[in-house]
C-alpha cells in the first residue's frame, strides 16, 4: 500500500510548482504534486508556449510579406493552431513524465487545507512535512453590464478560429502580444487603455516606437477611456465606452493584470496569511506559519510575476528544504521580453530609473538598424539603450527594441551580470555575422 506521507507537498502544477517538486526530488525528498487544471500551468498552456508559437507565425509571415511585397497569402490560422495545440499538448505531456522519472507522486484534484500538516484531495489525505502553495494566479475580472461577453487572455492564445475584429482591454505585456499576433494574422484590432500608459515601466521612446508600428499595422489604440458596456447583437458585440464611443467587435479579451490565486484553498486552517498581492512570505519564501511555504505568481514577493522568477524560487526551496543552514533567497540579474511586435527587452536598471537619477547613470543609445543583423531582417525599429554607471563606468542595464530583442538581452546580461570587459569579450570569438558577433561592437 503507497504511504501518503512525504517530505514535501506541492499545491500546483505550474512552472513553479514543479521547480520546488523536481529540486527537493534530486534531494532525495519524498515529494507529491497536486495540480488541478493543467500541468505546466499558466505557462504551458495558456500562457508564453502557445504565445511562442502563434508569434513563430505571425513574425514568419511578417518577414515573408516584407521580402515578398503585400500580395502574399494571409496566415493559415487554423494550421498554425494545429501545430499550437501539438506544442503544447506535448509540453504538458513531458511535465507530467518528468514528475514520473523524478519519482515525485503526482495527483489530479483540487487541493485544499485540513490542518497546517494536512492536505485534502479527491477524497485522500495528504500529510506533509513541508507545503508548497504554488497555485499561480488567475486574470483580473471587469465587472460592468454585459461583461459575460468579455473572455480572458488565454482563451486568445488557445483560439481554433481567429475573431476578424477584435477588442483587447488593457495595454500591457499581453495586450501588446495580442496586438502584433492578431493585426499580423489579418484581424482588425481595438485596444483599450483606462490611462495614457502603455507598457509601464519600460523605456518610453521604445514604447511609442511601439504603438507606432502598431498603427502601421492598422492597431486602433484608444487611450485615457474605459469600457462602459457590452451588448450582444445580431453582427457582433457593440462596445461602449465611458467616453461615448461604440464600435462593433467579435470578440473582447482582457488583459487587465493577474490576481494571485488564494482562495478556496481553505488556508485559515493553516493559519496562513494573504493580502491583496498574494500570498505573504519573508525572504525564505515562508508565511507566517514554519510549515507552509509559497512561491511564483500566489506570493507576495516583491518580483515580477514572471516564469523565470517561479522557476528559481522553486529550486529555491528545494534547495532550502535539505541545506544543513538556512539561506534567504536573493535574485540574479533577470531578463525579461515583451512579445509584442517588434519585441522589447529589458535588463538590470531601466532607462526610466536611469532617467530619474541623471546624476548617477548615463543612458548611452544606438541605432542598430543599419547594422548588416537588423537591416537584412527589416528590422528597421532596431534599438539599443545602454545605462552605464557614470562612477564605475560599468553598464548596469540595457533596453532593446527589436524583431531579436530577447537574444540580444541574453547576451548582455550575461556580459552585465559577469561584468565582462571589452578585453575580455574580444579574446571569445562568435560566429560571424550574428547577433553575438556584433557584441564586439556594441561593448566597445
Ligand atoms: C498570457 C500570458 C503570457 C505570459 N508570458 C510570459 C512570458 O513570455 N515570459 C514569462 O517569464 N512569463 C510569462 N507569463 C507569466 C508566467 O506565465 C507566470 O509567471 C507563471 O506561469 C507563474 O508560474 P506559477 O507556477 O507560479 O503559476 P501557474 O503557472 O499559474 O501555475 C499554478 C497552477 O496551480 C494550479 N492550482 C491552483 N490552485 C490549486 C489547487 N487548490 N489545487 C491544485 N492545483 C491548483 C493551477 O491550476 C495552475 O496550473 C505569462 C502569463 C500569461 C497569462
Ligand atoms: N513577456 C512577459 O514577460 C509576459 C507576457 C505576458 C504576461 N506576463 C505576466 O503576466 C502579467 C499579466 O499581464 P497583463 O498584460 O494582464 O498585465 P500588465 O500589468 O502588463 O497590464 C495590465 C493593464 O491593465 C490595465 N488595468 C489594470 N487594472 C485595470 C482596471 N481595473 N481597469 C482597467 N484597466 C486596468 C493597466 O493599466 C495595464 O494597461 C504581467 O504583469 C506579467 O507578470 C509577462
Amino acid at each position: 500500500m503507497q504511504m501518503n506521507r512525504f517530505d514535501v507537498i506541492v499545491i500546483g502544477g505550474g512552472v513553479g510548482g514543479a521547480g520546488i517538486a523536481v529540486k527537493a526530488a534530486s534531494h532525495g525528498q519524498s515529494v507529491a504534486i497536486i495540480e488541478q487544471r493543467d500541468w505546466g500551468g499558466a505557462t504551458v498552456t495558456r500562457g508564453s508556449t502557445p504565445k511562442k508559437v502563434l508569434l513563430a507565425g505571425t513574425e514568419a509571415h511578417q518577414q515573408f510579406r516584407q521580402q515578398n511585397g503585400e500580395a502574399v497569402p494571409p496566415v493559415n490560422w487554423q494550421r498554425l493552431a494545429a501545430h499550437r495545440d501539438a506544442v503544447v499538448s506535448q509540453t504538458q505531456e513531458r511535465f507530467k513524465t518528468r514528475f514520473q522519472t523524478a519519482g515525485i507522486r503526482t495527483f489530479e484534484g483540487h487541493a485544499q487545507f485540513v490542518n497546517d500538516r494536512q492536505i485534502q484531495v479527491n477524497g485522500q489525505l495528504l500529510t506533509g512535512t513541508h507545503i508548497v502553495l504554488a497555485t499561480g494566479a488567475r486574470p483580473r475580472e471587469l465587472t460592468i453590464p454585459g461583461s459575460q461577453w468579455i473572455q480572458h487572455s488565454g482563451s486568445f492564445f488557445r483560439c481554433h478560429q481567429l475573431p476578424q475584429r477584435l477588442t483587447i482591454l488593457g495595454a500591457g505585456v499581453i495586450a501588446f502580444a495580442i496586438a502584433g499576433i492578431a493585426s499580423e494574422a489579418g484581424a482588425q484590432v481595438t485596444l483599450l487603455q483606462r490611462n495614457h500608459v502603455a507598457l509601464r515601466g519600460y523605456d518610453s521612446d521604445f514604447v511609442a516606437e511601439l504603438l507606432a508600428n502598431l498603427a502601421r499595422q492598422n492597431v486602433r489604440v484608444v487611450f485615457d477611456d474605459g469600457l462602459a458596456e457590452l451588448t450582444r447583437e445580431s453582427t457582433g458585440i457593440q462596445v461602449l465606452t465611458k467616453q461615448g464611443l461604440r464600435w462593433q467587435t467579435d470578440a473582447v479579451y482582457s488583459a487587465l493584470g493577474r490576481v494571485p490565486n488564494v482562495e478556496d484553498l481553505n488556508l485559515p486552517a493553516a493559519n496562513v496569511i494573504t493580502t491583496t498581492h498574494g500570498i505573504q512570505v519573508n525572504t525564505y519564501l515562508q508565511t507566517n506559519n514554519p510549515r507552509v511555504y509559497a512561491v511564483g505568481d500566489c506570493a507576495a514577493t516583491a518580483t515580477p510575476n514572471l516564469a523565470n522568477y517561479a522557476i528559481y524560487q522553486g529550486k529555491y526551496l528545494g534547495d532550502l528544504f535539505t541545506a544543513a543552514q538556512a539561506f534567504p533567497i536573493t535574485y540574479p540579474m533577470m531578463a525579461s521580453a515583451v512579445f509584442s511586435a517588434p519585441r522589447l527587452a529589458q535588463v538590470g536598471c531601466s532607462t526610466t530609473i536611469a532617467q530619474q537619477s541623471p546624476a548617477t547613470y548615463a543612458v548611452v543609445r544606438q541605432d542598430l538598424s543599419q547594422w548588416l543583423t537588423y537591416q537584412r531582417d527589416y528590422d528597421e525599429s532596431a534599438q539599443l539603450k545602454l545605462v552605464v554607471h557614470r562612477q564605475s563606468g560599468q553598464v548596469v542595464g540595457a533596453e532593446v527594441i527589436s524583431q531579436q530583442a530577447d537574444v540580444l538581452i541574453n547576451y548582455l546580461a550575461l556580459l552585465i551580470q559577469q561584468k565582462i570587459t571589452p578585453e575580455q569579450l574580444h579574446d571569445t570569438f562568435f560566429a560571424y555575422p550574428s547577433a553575438a558577433a556584433d557584441l564586439y561592437g556594441i561593448w566597445t
